[in-house]
């Protein structure tokens, strides 16, 4: 059993020990005990019991709750339920003589006053748990957002892609509007980061999808798909349109000068980009399968280093 809760709850535990240690010490003080034949044992079984059963519930409160003000209450309402069940408890081993014959009606006092605060302290806990259900829930819909963010480019991640090209090919289905996507590919990055680094690499991966985001329209969608590679999602678009964006983002890659931490040297990345065009009839699978396969061809009709659009260049 874990003990740390004593020490956490210390001013309540000692409230505790006080109040039991007192309702004890006045039933001896005031009274005197009873001989055998005048006790009930079956009444010690009960009222003993249930006292022990609201000390076990105190104890649990403690060990499953923070400090604080629903605790109190909670701890308030039981403690008073408890002081009136060991009175109860009491008066089957002691009797009062007339003059502190109060006694005896005092054990009914505590326990209705408790319950209201329990009562009151039960309302309060199911408000809490509802705040932190809520946080809770916010927390989740955090986490289900980011698994549809790449964490190292910011961009969306692959699966969010693919609910999105779901949806793209019902709509290009029943639009009869075709769309394009279009897929990037770094070259030798793995080269780059086996000399600069896997930080580096995570930089300039970061770098690319930012200058593949400011070259598309607001209405277009930028993914990572994998390690070195992303696509982009352009809706209503004909290839012919989107060789304009190719021609675009090809530029604006062969243009970044990355730079490895304070190192003056521009590392301009060459890169091997496609792109294909869907009218809505081909099925989910068949379309990453298709681009992935035009990626392919394009790489080997452009070999490296030095390919018909090999952009890429490297200056001290
Ligand atoms: N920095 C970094 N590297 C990654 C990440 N994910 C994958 N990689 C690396 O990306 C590299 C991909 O290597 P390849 O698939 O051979 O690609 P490539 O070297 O560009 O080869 P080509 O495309 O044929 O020119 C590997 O070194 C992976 O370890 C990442 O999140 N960050």
């Amino acid at each position: 059993m874990n003990r740390s809760f004593i020490k956490y709850h210390s001013p309540l535990v000692i409230i505790l020990f006080f109040v039991l240690t007192a309702v004890i010490s006045c039933t001896f003080a005031l009274g005197e005990l009873k001989v055998s034949n005048e006790i009930d044992y079956f009444d010690i079984l009960g009222e003993g019991g249930m006292t022990i059963i609201t000390l076990v519930w105190i104890g649990f409160i403690l060990m499953s709750r923070p400090a604080g003000k629903v605790t109190n209450w909670l701890f308030s309402g039981l403690l008073l339920m408890n002081m009136s069940m060991l009175l109860d408890f009491m008066d089957e081993f002691i009797k009062y003589p007339d003059n502190n014959a109060w006694l005896t009606t005092l054990d009914s006092l505590p326990a209705p006053f408790g319950m209201v605060i329990m009562s009151i302290a039960l309302y309060q806990w199911y408000q809490e748990q509802m705040t932190i259900n809520a946080q809770l829930r916010r927390t989740e819909r955090v986490y289900r957002d980011h698994t549809l963010t790449d964490f190292i480019t910011g961009l969306y991640s692959a699966k969010y892609m693919k609910q999105q090209i779901k949806h793209q090919l019902l709509y290009s289905k029943s639009s009869n509007k075709p769309f394009t996507l279009m897929m990037i590919d770094i070259r030798q990055f793995d080269q780059f980061n086996r000399q600069h680094g896997y930080q580096q690499g995570d930089n300039l991966l970061r770098e690319i999808g930012q200058v593949i985001t400011m070259n598309i329209r607001d209405k277009d969608l930028a993914c990572r798909y994998a390690s070195d590679r992303f696509i982009v999602l352009l809706p209503d678009t004909s290839n012919e349109t989107a060789e304009t964006f190719a021609w675009h983002i090809e530029n604006s890659l062969a243009n970044l000068a990355f730079k490895v931490g304070s190192d003056l040297k521009a590392n301009y990345q060459e890169i091997t980009l496609c792109s294909k065009e869907y009218n809505g009839t081909e099925s989910n699978y068949q379309v990453l399968e298709l681009l992935n396969l035009k990626m392919e061809v394009t790489k080997k009709q452009n070999p490296y280093p030095l390919g018909n659009n090999s952009l890429g260049k490297q200056v001290a």
